[in-house]
């Protein structure tokens, strides 16, 4: 049985359209377990693309995992535009996440059996819009992302690239308020990354969307609005560009 929440999700920080605050994780190892982050407290402004950048481990995944709604914290909170959403019964949650958040995570996880333009469809599908203007507004952003040509063809016929793009399209069709992405550009070459980046600011970013986006990619480092560093699981650096070296 769902468990209900003790009181109302909505606490109301819509300036911010994440707040975390205190937010650890820790992980089984072995007999005991390790502490991936340590408390984590911070604000995701709308409007602006923030990174998370950070080397392998530091906690990247872990964290925008949690602050959509994927993965629960072992401490702490997150309210994601105004709701508590860690306080949402499963249902809640799983509605929550369809109708306010898009994400692209590393795995592109299409559905084997459908070509490109249903799998970018899937979310409108879902919300219940019928499969045909779901494909036709799926198609508009193959178009802008240069696989409209390919929106006939299934997973297995697609680079590794153009399955990613599938998946950014998947992420964007539905115009979440709140974009998150793991390496979104890690497979594409300079083009298509700058490609990708634009379409994100456009969709993703508005006074009351927000976009995240987890990279190793400096060739994008100059796009971002804000970076976090992540070490060792606590955030060592705020500002608007990256941290002089030394
Ligand atoms: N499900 C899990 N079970 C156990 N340990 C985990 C799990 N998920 C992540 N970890 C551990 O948590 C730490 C942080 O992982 P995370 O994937 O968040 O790092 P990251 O900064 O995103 O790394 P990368 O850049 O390599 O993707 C790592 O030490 C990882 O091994």
């Amino acid at each position: 049985m769902t468990e209900q929440p003790e009181q109302p999700a909505r606490s109301g920080n819509p300036a911010a359209a994440i707040r975390a605050r205190g937010v650890t994780r820790d992980f089984p190892a072995g007999q005991s377990t390790i502490r991936v982050l340590h408390g984590i407290d911070t604000d995701i402004r709308s409007g602006e693309m923030t990174y998370v950048v950070g080397e392998s481990g530091s906690g990247k995944t872990t964290l925008i995992s949690i602050m959509c709604g994927i993965l629960w914290p072992t401490d702490g909170e997150v309210e994601v535009f105004g709701t508590d959403i860690y306080r949402l019964s499963d249902t809640e949650l799983v509605n929550f996440r369809l109708n306010n958040i898009g994400f692209i995570f590393q795995q592109y996880n299409l559905i084997p059996s459908i070509d490109a333009a249903a799998n970018a469809a899937v979310p409108l599908i879902a919300q219940g819009m019928a499969v045909g203007a779901a494909r036709e507004k799926a198609k508009v952003l193959l178009d802008k992302l240069n696989i409209g040509d390919q929106a006939d063809k299934l997973p297995k016929q697609l680079s590794g690239g153009q399955q990613q793009r599938v998946a950014i399209a998947r992420a964007l069709v539905h115009e979440p308020r709140l974009v998150v992405c793991d390496e979104p550009t890690a497979a594409l070459d300079a083009r298509s990354g700058r490609r990708v980046m634009d379409l994100l600011r456009e969709v993703a970013v508005a006074p009351d969307r927000a976009c995240i986006i987890v990279t190793h990619d400096n060739r994008i480092f100059d796009l971002a609005d804000r970076i976090l560093v992540l070490e060792d699981g606590r955030i060592t650096h705020d500002g608007t560009e990256m941290p002089q070296e030394g």
